[in-house]
């Protein structure tokens, strides 16, 4: 497999990390205006976190949402994201509901990513992956710990798994105590492009200290990053603008 992943003309894994921006809203209408907000930023990616909308547990007000919002961003590639409560997330759904919400998102043709979180069943990943990849659907496998960093060697292995089980990027994001665990995050990241990725990951150290592992991707390994437009998705994410100045600094200095 290439280590760049293209998504409608996005090359994610070459260059600048791409930089994505998170839809938060709560109904249809919030969700319309924001995606407006967030074209004028001109991200990389856009990612729809639907655990925050009020409509998530019906399928077709699901259907009804993501149709509002390609019709605002028909272009931008599109991250289908149900961030569950235990990884940080607003909400918690059945295992079942998780699954059909996904497949049918991947089946619909609205969205070019999906999200599944890698500490689902495992029976479940993989049917999920396999969904994907019928429709041309890629998938992102993520894990979120968002109250610690755990060491060097069980993030590397996390991502690996991601990989194993078929995620066309593995993701992590961990919350660092202290400076040292900001470290961890990156040398896990710089170990796991080097030395066993051969597609592009996607990792953060989230909150204040961890800011530095959302600015240098590039340096360290990791292909995309997440920016505010209103309202931040996770701890640390700081402006669109701010962060695009910041990546083409750190890129024209390598
Ligand atoms: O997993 C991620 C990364 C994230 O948690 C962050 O820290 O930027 C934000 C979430 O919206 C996204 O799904």
């Amino acid at each position: 497999m290439s280590s760049i992943l293209t998504v409608k003309n996005v090359a994610i894994g070459e260059g600048v990390p791409k930089i994505c921006v998170p839809l938060v809203g709560v109904t249809v209408d919030e969700l319309k205006q924001e995606a407006e907000a967030l074209k004028l930023l001109a991200p990389d990616l856009a990612e729809w976190r639907v655990d925050f909308y009020e409509g998530v547990e019906d399928s077709a007000a699901v259907q009804e949402a993501l149709q509002a919002i390609r019709s605002v961003i028909p272009e931008l590639p599109l991250i289908f994201t149900f961030r569950s409560a235990r990884e940080g997330g607003e909400k918690e759904i059945s295992r079942e509901a998780y699954v059909n919400l996904n497949a049918a998102v991947a089946a619909s043709g609205l969205a070019d990513i999906i999200d599944v979180e890698l500490f689902n069943e495992e029976d479940d990943v993989t049917a999920l992956v396999e969904a994907a990849h019928a429709h041309g659907v890629f998938v992102i496998l993520s894990n979120h710990d968002f109250h610690a960093t755990p060491p060097k060697s069980e993030i590397i292995s996390r991502l690996r798994k991601a990989q194993a089980l078929g995620g066309d990027l593995p993701k992590i994001a961990v919350m660092p105590q202290s400076p040292a665990d900001v470290l961890t995050l990156l040398e896990a990241t710089h170990e796991m492009k080097s030395e066993y990725a051969d597609r592009p990951i996607i990792t953060m150290s989230m909150a204040g200290a961890g800011v530095i592992s959302r600015l240098a991707g590039e340096v360290f390994g990791s292909a995309v990053t997440f920016g505010a437009a209103r309202k931040p998705s996770a701890p640390g994410q700081i402006a669109v603008a701010e962060l695009r100045d910041t990546l083409n600094l750190l890129h024209r200095s390598l």
